[in-house]
């Protein structure tokens, strides 16, 4: 996936927010507002994973997809910017070795 796929669609869904659309789905979901929001959020997340479940490569890349535009509306409208998360993933980026900080590692399993 393209970085500019990602900051393209998030331009495009912000231009939304700022600007009533007719027949735009984007708009739609602004105007329905957070919970709408959260909800799809939640939906396609579900949807992801039984796609992973049925190891349905073709669905599973459609839900992904799904998912990334609602959490993109989501970041919009919760006034993210790219960058807020990009800042934090950039960070972790220059730490490896991680999983000590993150799980007590058992040895039986
Ligand atoms: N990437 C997407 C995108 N991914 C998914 N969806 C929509 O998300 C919805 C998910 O399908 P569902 O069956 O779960 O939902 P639904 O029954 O259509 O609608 P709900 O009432 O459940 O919300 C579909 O209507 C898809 O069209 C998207 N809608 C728009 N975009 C992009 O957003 C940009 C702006 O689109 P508009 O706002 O429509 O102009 C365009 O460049 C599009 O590429």
């Amino acid at each position: 996936m393209k970085i500019e796929t990602i900051e393209g669609l998030y331009e495009i869904i912000r231009e939304r927010k700022e600007h009533y659309e007719e027949g735009s789905y984007t708009c739609y979901l602004f105007e329905k507002g957070l919970d709408k929001i959260l909800k799809k959020c939640g939906e396609e997340c579900t949807e992801m994973v039984i796609a992973a479940k049925n190891q349905d490569r073709t669905e599973l890349s459609n839900e992904m997809s799904d998912l990334i535009y609602h959490m993109l509306v989501l970041m919009v409208e919760a006034g993210l910017t790219l960058d807020d998360v990009g800042v934090i993933l950039e960070e972790r980026r220059q730490k490896t070795g991680n999983l000590k900080k993150f799980h007590v590692v058992d040895k039986n399993s």
